[in-house]
């Protein structure tokens, strides 16, 4: 496990498969589960099932949050750690939360793992006690909320070297997501010995967010789901462990089309981005260093002159797209700026953004294209649906 770049050969990478807790959105929840459609699960997964594949063709090992899941619930204390966290939710009253938990306490763990993922409807389960919080339910409310964001495996950890961060989600739809990460990375034998750099109970930090532009020098965008004092955290964290010498704090608007830097801002090679055009030239950055212990925090200026100067590089190149503000934006909703880099100069994106792609390609990057219509309804590209756990070492 290891990461000290966003665009060194990558290794290993975390997905999560979308599943059944897809088909709980409706036009009813769509909204508060943070989709901007109804996805068709099975194409959904095709698409995503070519996105993996398009990965291990590349030498990529991929591995399953769901296998990783079901695994982890074959040992008992983090069987038990992964109910409570279920049974928690004060809605539940002491009676329903009675039934539920001898409802979970009967399944195997790859059942259980697929309930906590795709939660559990009031008329999936039969209470013989009764309870007022039982009768008074629809039968299609949910006694255990689904996770479909979970496909978007970036935001609920992230890994900086050796170490990884379990976020703190802002949007409540998301924020069982990392009782789930926390679990796995504390339990299962494959990350045996990791430690935790951050963890669900501070302040909000969301992975979209976080950008490792070079080591030791990580971004991170403050807006709807990342807060200043989410960065601030992340800061003191990372350069108390000599994990970072330089971190940029960058303003971004806190609205839905940018709620993560990533969906405006990725890597594409060591010294290259590719960015919002509308916004390219007026990105800002705080910059926060250590010395003696604190934190010392500079005036804000231009991100990418305050970016080539941390990563000591004369200048980060922007890939300049060249697009017309509407075909920028309409290419930024669909994540034409969200690639993931599995070696420099070499990305995943998605095919529907032919005019970003095809600037890139004039500027030598190479891009593999994926479909994502269906994937795309949660507002999402390839690096916000990958976790990288192991990249080859800059330098
Ligand atoms: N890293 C990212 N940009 N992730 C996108 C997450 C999209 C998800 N529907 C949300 O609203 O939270």
């Amino acid at each position: 496990m290891y990461v000290d770049s966003e665009v060194s050969r990558l290794r290993t990478v975390l997905l999560h498969r979308p599943s059944a807790e897809l088909a709980r959105l409706t036009p009813r929840n769509n909204d508060s589960l943070l989709f901007d459609g109804i996805p068709w699960v099975s194409r959904a997964q095709e698409e995503h099932d070519a996105f993996a594949e398009a990965l291990r063709s590349r030498g990529v090992e991929v591995l399953y949050l769901g296998d990783l899941l079901a695994e982890t619930l074959t040992l008992p204390e983090a069987r038990a750690e992964l109910t409570a966290g279920v049974l928690a939710a004060r809605r539940l009253g002491d009676s329903l939360r009675a039934t539920v938990a001898g409802y979970l306490a009967d399944q195997d763990p790859d059942r259980l793992g697929e309930i906590l993922v795709a939660g559990l409807a009031h008329e999936e389960i039969k209470s013989t006690g009764g309870g007022l919080v039982y009768e008074m339910m629809d039968r299609h409310d949910f006694v255990i909320d689904p996770l479909p964001n979970l496909l978007f495996t970036r935001d609920s950890s992230v890994w900086v070297r050796d170490r990884v961060a379990v976020t703190s989600l802002a949007m409540r739809a998301r924020r069982r997501e990392t009782t789930i990460t926390h679990a796995i990375y504390r339990h299962h034998p494959r990350f045996a010995g990791a430690e935790l750099l951050f963890d669900p109970s501070l302040e909000h930090v969301e992975g979209g967010d976080v950008l490792v532009l070079a080591p030791e020098v990580l971004a991170i965008g403050v807006g709807e789901r990342t807060t200043p004092a989410g960065a601030e955290r992340l800061a003191q964290r990372v350069i108390a462990a000599g994990l970072a010498h330089t971190v940029l704090a960058v303003p971004i608007a806190q609205e839905r089309a940018t709620m993560h830097l990533d969906t405006v801002c990725t890597m594409v090679d060591v010294d290259a981005v590719v960015m919002y055009p509308n916004l390219a030239d007026s990105l800002q950055a705080w910059t926060v260093t250590g010395l003696d212990g604190e934190l010392r925090v500079g005036a804000p200026r231009p991100f990418l002159e305050a970016a080539a100067e941390a990563m000591g590089i004369d200048r980060l190149r922007v890939i300049d797209t060249g697009l017309d503000p509407v075909t920028a934006e309409r290419e930024q909703w669909d994540d034409g700026n969200n690639t993931l880099a599995i070696a420099p100069r070499l990305c995943v994106a998605y095919e529907r953004n032919v005019e970003t792609n095809a600037q890139l390609e004039r500027a030598g990057i190479e891009v593999v294209r994926i479909s994502g219509s269906e994937l795309g309804s949660g507002r999402g590209g390839p690096r916000c649906m990958s976790c990288p756990i192991q990249r080859d070492p800059l330098r």
